[in-house]
């Protein structure tokens, strides 16, 4: 049998099953190449029983940094940091099972910022790595995803997770995700209204379980929180300016550092002299996120799961518990920016980004995405212990291209 055939038998129910082999428990490995750090999910399924779906019933998650793209010129460097992760997948999923295990690598902001040649350099060491392994290498299983899939997946993941997308009731859950290089927002619009307002690029059918969802959804290149410091400072696509000094009033006055961030080196520091703390940086980053996105009236009053830098800077400055999250308002991190900003010195042993951080937070809720001061945002790392990522979602996606429609 072939690597497909092989593959198949895992899906079909036992009495359907060309091989007839018990085969109930199965595996999926996606990779995250994301711009500040690449990770491996091992997702595990269970077939019940023969006339049912298989289910989801665990995640192995493991992660390194930096990302690909930090290897921009050392494509084979890169793809070994691939290859220690997915060294655990070996581990991990019992060697019977490793040629029907499929696996993929999909790379978001970090590659998609970087030239073409230098992207398909990288992609193509990866590609070798999981040649030589022992899983099955589906076809295209190593690209740069699409930013509208990285929103949709994302929303797959959580609306999944939260059982919203079983049963008749469905009432589901817009998500916001904040990358290091790109930023993506997802919902369900209810109302025709936003349908006829929303320029066409930003809305997308998409079918899953058995359902068409027709969804809100955009990625915002260059807005992700990092890329979004180099815009406030002025550095963003600047990278010819050799040992130029980048200044903000959202970082502390004496501060003089350098930073590394896709391969390029940047100085930067404080306003010594000028204007510093939370009204200034405010309108510094004003500028980055004013009139660049589009703003959806119908989310203004709704709720929304926030995750990745929305999550961790909720935690940076104690606004949730790194376990638990919990439910913030738009405001409350304008609280802390205010308090971070007005107090820089105080909060010295903390990066010192975290004043611009939650300023730009701030600032694209906002000004952005246009939300209200009181929008709810359900700050959540994992449910049941699935981290809230696009991952789960392409992998259903991979499954059901496999030919399991699940
Ligand atoms: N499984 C993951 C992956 C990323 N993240 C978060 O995502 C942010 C970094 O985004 P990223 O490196 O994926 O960047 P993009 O390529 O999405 O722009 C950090 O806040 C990470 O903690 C996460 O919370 N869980
Ligand atoms: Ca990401």
């Amino acid at each position: 049998h072939s690597n497909r055939e092989m593959w198949f038998r895992d899906f079909f129910p036992a009495n359907m099953c060309p091989i007839n082999a018990k085969a109930d428990t199965f595996y999926g490995i996606m990779f995250d190449a994301g711009s500040t750090g690449t990770r491996i999910h091992i997702y595990t399924f269970v077939q019940k029983s023969p006339e049912n779906l298989p289910e989801l019933e665990g995640e192995i998650f493991e992660s390194v940094k930096p990302g690909l793209s930090a290897y921009a010129d050392q494509p084979e460097k890169g793809a070994e940091t691939v290859k220690r992760l997915l060294d655990m997948a070996i581990d991990a999923v019992p060697p019977h099972l490793w040629k029907t295990t499929p696996v993929v690598l999909k790379a978001t902001a970090g590659l998609r910022l970087l030239s073409e040649e230098k992207a398909q350099a990288l992609l193509l060491e990866v590609r070798e790595v999981f040649e030589e392994s022992p899983f099955l290498v589906p076809e295209d299983s190593v690209s740069i995803m699409d930013g509208s899939y990285e929103g949709i997946l994302a929303w797959i993941t959580v609306n999944f997770l939260t059982g919203q997308l079983s049963g008749q009731n469905q009432h589901t859950v817009g998500t916001l995700d904040l990358g290091g290089a790109s930023t993506q927002i997802t919902f369900l619009p209810r109302f025709e209204e936003t349908f006829k307002e929303t320029p066409g690029d930003f809305l997308t059918s998409f079918e899953m379980f058995n359902s068409t969802y027709k969804l809100y959804t955009h990625s915002y290149l260059g807005f992700g929180l990092k890329a979004a410091r180099l815009a406030t400072l002025g550095a963003l696509n600047m990278e010819a300016v050799d040992g130029q000094m980048f200044r903000s009033s959202c970082l502390p006055k004496q501060l003089e550092a350098e930073w590394h961030f896709g391969g390029v080196k940047y100085r930067y520091g404080g306003n010594k002299e000028g204007e510093t703390g939370f009204e200034p940086c405010y309108l510094e980053v004003l500028k980055v996120v004013k009139g660049k996105l589009h703003q959806p009236d119908e989310i203004r009053g709704s709720s929304f799961y926030a995750f990745s830098y929305y999550y961790d800077r909720a935690v940076d400055t104690n606004l949730i518990d790194y376990e638990q999250g919990g439910v913030l308002e738009v405001k409350d991190f304008e609280r802390k920016a205010k308090e971070v900003c007005d107090n820089m010195e105080r909060y010295n042993s903390a990066s010192p980004f975290l004043c611009m951080d939650l300023t730009y937070i701030t600032a694209l809720l906002k000004e952005g995405f246009g939300f209200r001061d009181n929008t709810l945002l359900q700050l959540t790392k994992k449910v049941n212990n699935i981290e809230t990522s696009w991952t789960l979602g392409a992998t259903f996606h991979l499954l059901q291209s496999l030919g399991l429609t699940y």
